[in-house]
């Protein structure tokens, strides 16, 4: 995994296999079935990094020789929270590793002037003592990321216990994050060029909501 000593929680997911499922996503030509086919792999390659510090306890077990202490997950079930629409193209790789964990929804899309528009929050009870972790491919002016963050944080959700997993990110994006959120873990596959004048990311991959629900 890269970081940047600029942002000590940026994590930049290097690993050949995410990048090379990217590469097609991003191109034109990818079909809808097979971006999502790719987003979901992907989400479950970056998931396995993101959930890497995961805590641990042990539970007694007996196997067919012996018992033993065995190790298992410490504490109460993660919640995974997509940012509609896009995000629920990666919150099914996330589920397939984690089967057990609560899901809970940020409905946003971005006005005329690109700022987030709310319109759903449902989540599930008690995030005080849960691991959030967001999910939304794009993080563009970063303002939908900053928002979705803040809806948790309102809702009772402790810093230390949100991650924010995203695909592709633009620099400009990144900064707004951090200066929002300077203590939240951001996983990324991409940080991009740029920005360009409609607020899309620079190679990017187009709208990824459009791309993933066929509503282009
Ligand atoms: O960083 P930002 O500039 O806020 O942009 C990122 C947001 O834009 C996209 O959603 P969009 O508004 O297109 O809604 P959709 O998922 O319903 O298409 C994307 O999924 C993010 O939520
Ligand atoms: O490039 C972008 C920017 C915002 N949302 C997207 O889906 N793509
Ligand atoms: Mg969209």
């Amino acid at each position: 995994m890269k970081t940047d000593p600029r942002y000590p929680h940026l994590h930049i997911v290097d690993h050949p296999l995410v990048q090379h499922k990217l590469t097609l996503m991003r191109e034109k030509s990818c079909s809808t079935k097979d971006f999502r086919i790719l987003l979901k792999e992907i989400t479950m390659l970056m998931g396995y990094e993101l959930t890497r510090d995961t805590p641990l306890t042990t539970r007694r077990i007996e196997t067919p020789v012996a018992p033993m202490r065995a190790p298992v997950i410490a504490g109460k079930k993660d919640v995974i929270v997509p940012v509609l629409r896009a995000g629920l193209g990666m919150s099914d790789g996330l589920l397939a590793l984690m089967p057990s964990a609560r899901v809970g929804h940020i409905g946003l899309y971005r006005d005329e002037n690109k700022q987030p528009v709310e319109y759903l929050v449902r989540m599930p009870p008690e995030l005080k003592n849960r691991r959030c972790i967001i999910v939304d491919p794009m993080l563009a002016t970063g303002n939908s990321s900053v928002h979705a963050v803040n809806v948790l944080l309102k809702r009772g959700a402790m810093e230390d216990n949100i991650k924010f997993l995203a695909l592709v990110a633009a620099p400009e994006g990144v900064e707004v994050f951090f200066k929002a959120h300077p203590n939240i873990d951001l996983y990324v596959a991409s940080v991009d060029e740029k920005l360009d004048k409609n607020a899309y990311i620079v190679p990017g991959l187009g709208d990824a909501g459009d791309r993933i629900f066929g509503t282009l």
